[in-house]
């Protein structure tokens, strides 16, 4: 139609010019504001969204993409709930199956990718402030929709209707000042796209609707008042999480990040947020890669722990990252390939009493002040730990942590005392801990996984025997990105250990250093590093090194007590007391006390004396990672990789506490170092305080 049409005609045109003015006048308003909800009433997404600036919520909208010069980000929300790199899409007749997405027949996930790279760029910046990478979503809206909510690689896809719920049911996961930090480095990152030109006289030539524009009401039917307040309240429900989940050191959060052309380390000492990095790391990996990611520990109640912290810091990855324990991994290999493995700790430890029993008495292994207990531990963790199965591989063995030194006749009699043991092993049909690994990496080596592992991941790596970190290495080989091992030589409490060279690993420069301590105060760890003081340990880089102090220790507390005990019933008495002094804290609750032993018999002998006291208790091995208002109470072993505001060491040799020479004898040495190192792990896991009990 001509502007020379009939007078109806014309006022519907002169109309539709002054709608027209009216859009560019709006526009040239919002490209002018910084960021606000005032500027983003334009677009529906926005409209939709506008609700959660009443919680702390900014909108930066029409932004231009990093580094181009005309490509345009719709709208980033950046709020307590983390960042949302938003975009909307008019598609109709959407499905989605296999990770792919379709509009008709069109596969159209290629277009989702772009977003993708968009939010990974935006991460990658952001991590230089310390936001951890899993608090960027990139989030495609299919608008006027309702009821979706699936993932296409590393996009979310939600409907219109379901973009506020999912955004606010994320609770408050940044500060106020954390938001801040984002939304400032944020407004640098994507600077505002040109503001428009102011609105000339001269505009295009109006296409005239055939009917009215959707009135606002459109918004009510795709999310009702009740529905928006219901998304509030859930986010303000939501379970709170812990700093860390959200907010890092910056070189943590570029840490997580950082892609490696083949197996990497990560070291440092106690509590320097090794953990930290490989559980986000983990979510950062599910989240980018196509494939499933294993994080693996050595301690079997560690996993249900971590997947716990996992699910709280990263639910939307938690389901793509398996936790399990190395021996239940290879157990699980086994059964699904339908290799027989009975594991039958007595009866193995019996072929172990009966191969020993056959030691005659003239044989070097019964010289004096070597154990029956030291030769079990040559056998599983010097030559099942690497799986040696010829004399001559054990013949010049360096004993990786071993200070002991064996002659040749002393390894020929352990030959001996090995093949007897294995002899009766198989007689009695049974395997022990160390045959699964070996079937497991025997298996996995004859025939890969069918469903593999994109990465694996492996704190407390130094407990892990050499055999151990062979099988997983065969999982991933030395693909980008595919194993990293987080450890501390320093915490190694198992007797022996390997070297990374041994297991076939190299992870030449691409090894990374943690030191600055987040955990404990600077009076915990001072204690813990008088206890190791002289104290050697080989690292599995296969260095002899010394305990290592972290740069920075920046918490302090009070300093820890030590309580010299005429009796064991004073020590339990003044134990007691000191649970219950410690949860007199604000803040701490009995949930936050741990009492750690270094034997079975100690943990009885506590658990016994706080129940006595009506205390309630959690023992270390039920402890699954869900808060409980019992004092934890467990070997020091089991509490690897965990920490509590408040520990208690009771029953401790006051030998133990440091000072002092090391032995000269090596056999001596190892047990002076093990010790050491044990309690210097027990120390390590207190927050906040340390209570030390020695009874005479
Ligand atoms: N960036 C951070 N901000 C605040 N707290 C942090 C940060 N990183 C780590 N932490 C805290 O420090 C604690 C120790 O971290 P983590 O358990 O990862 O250390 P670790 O090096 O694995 O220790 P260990 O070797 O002793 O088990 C965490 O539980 C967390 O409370």
């Amino acid at each position: 139609m001509t502007a020379g049409g009939s007078a109806e005609a014309e006022a519907r045109r002169q109309a539709a010019l002054a709608e027209q003015y009216t859009a560019a006048a709006a526009e040239a308003r919002a490209a002018a504001a910084r960021y606000g909800v005032a500027a983003v009433t334009e677009k529906r997404t926005m409209q939709v969204l506008a609700p959660l600036a009443a919680i702390g919520v900014h909108f930066l909208a029409d932004r231009r993409w990093p580094g181009s010069r005309r490509a345009q980000v719709d709208l980033v929300v950046i709020g307590p709930q983390g960042v949302f790199i938003v975009d909307t899409k008019a598609w109709k007749d959407v499905s989605m199956r296999q990770g792919r997405i379709h509009r008709g027949d069109e596969d159209v996930t290629e277009d989702l990718m772009a977003l993708a790279d968009l939010a990974d760029t935006i991460e990658g910046d952001l991590a230089e402030v310390g936001l951890a990478p899993g608090e960027v979503h990139a989030v495609a809206v299919l608008a006027g929709q309702k009821g979706i909510g699936e993932r296409i690689g590393p996009v979310l896809v939600v409907g219109e209707g379901d973009i506020l719920r999912n955004i606010a049911s994320r609770g408050a996961r940044l500060t106020e000042a954390q938001v801040d930090v984002v939304l400032g480095r944020a407004l640098a990152l994507l600077p505002q796209v040109h503001a428009a030109p102011a609105p000339t006289p001269t505009l295009p030539e109006p296409v005239v609707a055939a009917s009215a524009p959707a009135p606002t009401s459109v918004i009510e039917e795709l999310i009702t008042s009740d529905e928006v307040e219901a998304a509030l309240l859930e986010g303000i429900l939501a379970q709170p999480i812990e700093d860390w989940m959200s907010f890092l050191h910056p070189n943590q959060a570029k840490l997580v990040r950082r892609s490696f052309n083949g197996p990497s380390r990560i070291r440092g000492a106690a509590g320097t947020g090794k953990t930290v990095v490989g559980l986000h790391r983990a979510a950062y990996l599910a989240g980018t890669r196509q494939g499933k990611i294993l994080f693996a520990t050595f301690i079997r109640t560690l996993p249900d722990v971590m997947r716990e912290n996992l699910r709280r810091m990263a639910p939307d990855a938690v389901d793509r990252v398996e936790f399990t324990g190395v021996h239940r991994f290879a157990l699980d290999v086994l059964a699904n390939r339908g290799v027989a493995c009975r594991i039958d700790s007595r009866r193995a430890d019996g072929a172990f009493e009966r191969a020993w029993a056959a030691v005659p008495p003239s044989s070097p292994l019964r010289a004096k002040g070597l154990t029956k207990r030291y030769w079990q531990e040559e056998l599983r963790y010097v030559i099942k730990g690497r799986g040696l199965t010829q004399f001559h591989e054990y013949s010049d063995l360096t004993r990786t942590g071993r200070t002991h030194r064996l002659g040749l006749a002393e390894r020929g009699a352990v030959w001996d005392l090995y093949m007897e043991y294995t002899r009766l092993l198989r007689e009695a049909r049974v395997h022990d801990f160390e045959d699964a690994i070996l079937l497991a990496e025997a298996e996995l080596k004859r025939q890969p996984l069918e469903d593999p592992y994109v990465a694996v991941i492996v704190d407390e790596a130094q407990d892990l025997s050499c055999a151990m970190v062979r099988m997983l290495h065969t999982v991933v080989g030395d693909a980008t990105d595919g194993l990293t091992l987080i450890g501390d030589g320093q915490q190694s409490i198992y007797p022996g250990g390997y070297t990374l060279a041994e297991a076939g690993v190299s992870v030449a420069g691409r090894g990374v250093v943690m030191d600055v301590n987040y955990r404990n105060t600077a009076e915990v760890l001072g204690f813990a590093h008088t206890v190791i003081a002289g104290s050697e340990y080989a690292d599995i880089e296969g260095e002899v090194a010394r305990g290592e102090r972290p740069a920075d220790v920046p918490r302090h507390g009070p300093e820890p007590v030590v309580a010299r005990c005429a009796t064991q019933g004073e020590h339990d008495r003044v134990m007691v007391a000191r649970v219950r002094a410690a949860t007199e804290a604000m803040g701490t609750g009995l949930g936050d006390v741990a009492v750690l032993c270094s034997s079975t018999w100690a943990v009885r002998q506590a658990v016994g004396a706080l129940k006595a006291a009506r205390l309630p208790v959690l023992e270390l091995d039920k402890y699954d990672g869900v808060p409980v208002d019992a004092v934890k109470v467990g070997t020091i072993k089991r509490a690897k990789g965990l920490e509590f505001k408040q520990v208690l060491l009771p029953y401790l040799r006051e030998a133990a506490l440091g000072g002092g020479e090391p032995p000269l004898d090596g056999l001596e040495r190892e047990r002076w170092e093990l010790e050491r190192r044990e309690l210097f792990v027990g120390a390590t896991r207190a927050r906040d305080g340390l209570w030390l009990g020695v009874a005479s």
